[in-house]
């Protein structure tokens, strides 16, 4: 595919010297990893053997999960845990739910087994995590008897450092009205906060996994890298599309993230039959990025209307309104969807791409109210910025376009759900929307950008960054209240498409706790080389 492009960037400031000297210009790191993953192979050699033993060593996990499946007891417990953290439930969906409903069923009088007292808040703590993290609704009052009778956690559970986590862990799949669990947060980060300051070997032994169960690490370990094969295809063919828009010479001004676009979809969805979906995705967050990048750094506010005006109109006619550098990002972003379009078809799954269009275009109308707020440095109250920022922060756009290409699971209905823009994904969007001016408002108003919200909501009510910020996580806090709540079955969609909307709000913690790692990509370096360039290899 080649995108037509009549003129560099540069022509347009040659032009119109005068305009150029009002373009912004946020200088963004170069591309840490540019071509490197198009011919990038690895060190994993995937052969026959290696998947017969992955195909023998799952049959085995299924058989131990389906042991004794009616008895819910605290060693199924602690496998199901360690399966799912090692990213390979999905090929145990059926089993780990059977057994979880079963529990739930039981759940009122569940016999875990007789060990000491002490590991009761254990696996009370998991039992109720693993429910609730897989839509279960099991009540917090299964707490109450680690209280004592002046309503205070009882002083012997703070030497329980593996009952604690365990605590710590469920008391983050709270709802609103949950004061036992927001207790039970702020005990356990209390203590467990003063066990690592005291003695960092005694609670790393403790923390450490008791089960070592040597077959189910080493299909985790094949797994891993038999999915990492293929996901280092998709991203050749991601970054060979990526390769057309030549970053460094005609959109020199963009934030050159393919990669990293490719690393948060992967968070979105990783299973290999998400596969459509996932490039479908890429390219949706690629695209936003560049137009993203468009509105807050460098284009003139009259540029930026008549962007708006061709995306409104979606065509490619269009295109004779644009100044030559937005045209490459214009027709690239048509042929897309044109694409989508094709891939979606042949698969009979089209109804979606109308709500997917639409939420792009939402998104583009999001960004041009901010550029014109910008353009007249307006500060919006909070509940004006919120309205719009919402929308642009482009999780309604995402988890409207993470829908696209999940075959056999997504229905019209659903499109309409999640296009109206329901509670989880405003809660997504809160969560996204404030992590992200939270850490990255300052070196945006540096360089000329939207009042985010920490200055909304300082001018408003005339408080310091810190409260506002103080408040801001509370928001985030309550979000994640507003997202467990919609988590419960029954579920409103099925589940694997709310958790794509789990998923982007997961992703924030991931990319935006403490710093803007899409924006510097340093940051996030690590993460990408050990999900999608270096092999795991472990020994007896
Ligand atoms: C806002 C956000 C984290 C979006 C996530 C989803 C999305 C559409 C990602 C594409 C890349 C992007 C716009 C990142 C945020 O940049 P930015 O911090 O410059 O975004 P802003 O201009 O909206 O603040």
């Amino acid at each position: 595919m080649s995108f037509p492009v009549s003129a560099s960037p540069n022509k347009v400031i040659r032009i119109n010297a005068e305009k150029e000297s009002t373009r912004r210009s946020a200088n963004f790191d170069p591309t840490i990893w540019g071509d490197y993953f198009l011919s990038y192979t690895g060190d994993f050699k995937e052969s026959g053997d290696a998947s017969v033993k992955h195909q023998e060593l799952k049959k085995e996990i299924r058989t131990m999960l389906r042991a004794d499946i009616n008895k819910p007891s605290q060693t199924k417990l602690d496998l199901i845990d360690d399966i799912q953290r090692l990213g390979v439930s999905y090929h145990f969906e059926s089993e780990i739910d059977e057994i979880l409903q079963k529990m739930h069923e039981a759940n009122q009088d569940c016999d875990l087994g007789d060990d000491e007292n002490v590991q009761e808040l254990y696996y009370i703590s998991l039992q109720f995590r693993l429910l609730r993290q897989n839509g279960y609704k099991i009540s917090a009052d299964v707490f109450n008897s680690f209280k004592d009778s002046n309503g205070n956690f009882k002083s012997f559970l703070k030497r329980d450092i593996r009952g604690m986590l365990s605590l710590y862990e469920a008391a983050h799949l709270r709802v609103h009205g949950e004061n036992i669990l927001n207790e039970a947060l702020t005990f356990t980060v209390t203590h467990l906060e003063s066990f690592t300051s005291q003695s960092n070997t005694q609670l790393a032994a403790q923390v450490n996994h008791p089960s070592h169960n040597k077959d189910l690490l080493t299909f985790a370990m094949l797994d891993f890298n038999i999915l990492q094969k293929q996901h280092q295809e998709e991203l050749r063919d991601i970054v060979r599309w990526w390769k057309n828009f030549d970053v460094p010479n005609k959109l020199p001004f963009i934030r050159d993230r393919v990669v990293e676009g490719y690393f948060w979809i992967l968070g979105v969805y990783f299973e290999p039959k998400f596969l459509l979906a996932r490039k479908i995705l890429t390219k949706v967050i690629s695209m936003a990025s560049i137009i993203d990048d468009i509105y807050d750094a460098y284009g003139t506010i009259e540029e930026l209307e008549l962007f708006a005006t061709a995306i409104e109109r979606w065509d490619l006619s269009a295109i004779d309104l644009l100044p030559e550098y937005m045209k490459l990002c214009y027709s690239a972003l048509l042929d897309a969807y044109s694409e989508f379009e094709k891939d979606l078809a042949s698969k009979g799954i089209l109804y979606g791409l109308p709500f997917a269009k639409e939420s792009m275009k939402i998104l583009v109308r999001s960004y041009i109210i901010e550029a014109r707020w910008c353009d007249q440095q307006y500060v919006p109250t909070m509940e004006e910025y919120m309205r719009v920022a919402l929308l642009s922060c482009g999780y309604l756009l995402l988890s409207t376009s993470s829908f696209l290409g999940m075959e056999d699971i997504v229905t019209k209905e659903a499109f309409e759900w999640v296009s109206g823009n329901p509670k989880i994904v405003q809660a997504s969007s809160i969560i996204c929307r404030l992590m992200d001016d939270i850490v990255s408002h300052k070196f945006e108003q540096q360089r000329g950008h939207v009042a985010s919200a920490v200055e909304c909501y300082m001018k408003q009510h005339g408080v310091s960054e810190e409260e506002a910020v103080k408040v801001f996580r509370e928001k985030v806090g309550n979000a994640w209240k507003d997202i467990n709540e919609e988590l419960m079955r029954p579920p409103v969609v099925p589940m694997p498409l709310l958790e794509r909307v789990l998923n982007l709000a997961r992703l924030m913690d991931v990319l935006y706790q403490n710093n803007d790692s899409y924006t510097n990509p340093h940051l996030m370096k690590d993460h990408v080389a050990a999900l999608l360039k270096d092999p795991v290899f472990f020994e007896d």
